[in-house]
């Protein structure tokens, strides 16, 4: 047994897996973990009913961002809660969304026409602002872009504090200790974080609560958007004033970063391997002939099949939820013979599942679009690429996040080339919930 997880340590969990096996047993602290990278493995936890609740370090640091919302619930209450908000992301909710995904990037795509010529650019920040304000808008209602803390930024701020918060806690398991936060003075800057969201939440919803709503001009996909869905949960006394709230942030929490990392991720791929960059252009300018201010409906993604193949290698490399922190709440029976006892913690290594050697073959480490080419999804294992987590407790947003990140992505690669200096082998990461590079790439923008 040997340390597990402290900040940065990707390379050390990876030497690991060569001394001990792709799956052992490890610590997280004081917590002993078993921690796999084996695709029957994951596939055996993810299948079972014993294993869907989350581990108590991931959920207390995930209370630490908005409240023991659906990501973070156990057992019957998750599946409640799962079932109360499974109608806003349906079909109907998602294709109601179009326009906004498409708004959004347009004004995206101008911030980026400014740093046309500029020289070397940070672009995250643009991105975490594109899904930010997507996400807000498709959670809480078009209105909320209104909100002084939204036009000031107030919000945006508060959730990355709060999340670089989290990132920290769910390593150094001593700052989820109440009395030792608040000894330190973590506490109370979080709870003053907390209650600033809290209020803010709650304003939106208390509004949406006083609005009679309008029949005429009611569909069934506007009634099921998160904000008016619990609204109705509200009235109906299914769900109290705090939960909603909750639900409200934790949604956006769950949107923003992962789908701004995963265009940012995508496009550094791209910079470095410009052959696949040129491949996505003359696709993009197949599908979009008359140029580059075209809206992208659902039809014109599904014949975008480079560009899904792109986008599914840079989330395979790059997965943007690195690690899955999981917790029997029954002894599992693995089919390879181990038996992990009730209570105990499982993480499920996305990274180096996407990584191991047996199902992507020797070079499972290099940028390789054809790994999703139909033949070889077709022969893969089906738990060897699980960037939405698979199973009953998958993602809730995947469809979502699909759409929106491959819309920014066609309007992006269709109106600009992007270069970068940094080199793909000096990618190293943090250990942080979303993934994210010790050294973030600066790009150049160039005009298609
Ligand atoms: C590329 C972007 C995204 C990726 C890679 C991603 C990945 C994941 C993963 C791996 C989980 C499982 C976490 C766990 O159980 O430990 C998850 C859960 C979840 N995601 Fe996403 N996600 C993305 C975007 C979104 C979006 C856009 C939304 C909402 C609009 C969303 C909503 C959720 C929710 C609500 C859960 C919790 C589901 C539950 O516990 O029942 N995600 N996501």
């Amino acid at each position: 047994m040997h340390p597990f997880l402290s900040s940065g340590n990707t390379d050390q969990r990876v030497k690991y897996y060569q001394k001990y096996g792709t799956t052992h047993l490890s610590w997280l602290g004081p917590v002993p973990v078993l921690q796999t990278c084996e695709p029957n493995v994951v596939h055996d936890i993810l299948t079972s009913p014993h294993c869907l609740d989350k581990s108590h370090f991931a959920i207390n640091a995930l209370k630490l961002t908005a409240g023991p919302g659906i990501m973070a619930l156990r057992g019957s209450h998750w599946v409640k809660r799962r079932k109360q908000l499974n109608p806003s992301f349906r079909n109907n909710v998602l294709m109601s969304f179009l326009p906004l995904f498409n708004e959004e990037t347009n004004n995206l795509i101008s911030l980026l026409d400014t740093l046309v010529g500029q020289g070397e650019q940070k672009l995250l920040p643009e991105f975490i602002n594109w899904s930010f304000t997507t996400a807000i808008q498709s959670t809480m209602g078009s209105d909320v872009k209104e909100n002084p803390g939204i036009k000031n930024g107030t919000v945006l701020q508060t959730f990355h504090n709060l999340l670089e918060d989290a990132n920290i806690s769910v390593i150094h398991l001593w700052r989820q200790n109440r009395i030792i936060a608040t000894l330190l003075g973590i506490q109370q800057r979080r709870s003053k974080m907390l209650n600033y969201l809290n209020a803010f939440a709650l304003s939106i919803i208390e509004e949406k609560l006083q609005t009679k709503s309008n029949e005429s001009t009611e569909t069934l996909a506007s009634r099921n958007t998160i904000i008016n869905r619990v609204v109705e949960l509200i009235k109906s006394g299914e769900l109290s004033y705090a939960d909603a709230r909750c639900e409200c942030l934790l949604i956006v929490v769950a949107a923003f970063e992962t789908s701004a990392v995963t265009v940012f991720n995508t496009l550094t791929l791209l910079a470095m391997f410009p052959e696949y960059q040129d491949t996505a252009f003359e696709e993009l300018k197949n599908v979009f002939p008359n140029g580059a201010d075209s809206e992208v409906s659902h039809d014109d993604i599904q014949k975008l099949v480079f560009l899904d193949r792109v986008v599914n290698e840079s989330m395979r490399l790059l997965p943007p939820v690195p690690l899955l922190p999981r917790e029997t709440s029954a002894d599992l029976q693995l089919s390879n013979g181990i038996l992990i006892p009730k209570g105990v913690t499982v993480a499920i290594d996305i990274l180096n599942v996407h990584r191991n050697k047996n199902f992507w073959g020797p070079e499972a480490d290099t940028f390789n679009p054809d790994n999703f080419l139909p033949k070889n999804i077709r022969e893969r294992h089906p738990y060897a690429f699980i960037p939405f987590n698979k199973g009953k407790r998958n993602c809730l947003g995947w469809k979502y996040a699909e759409l929106s990140t491959k819309i920014a992505l066609a309007k992006i690669l269709r109106n600009f080339r992007v270069s970068t200096s940094f080199r793909y082998e000096d990618i190293s990461f943090l250990e942080n919930i979303v993934l994210e590079f010790r050294e973030k790439p600066l790009f150049q923008v160039h005009r298609r």
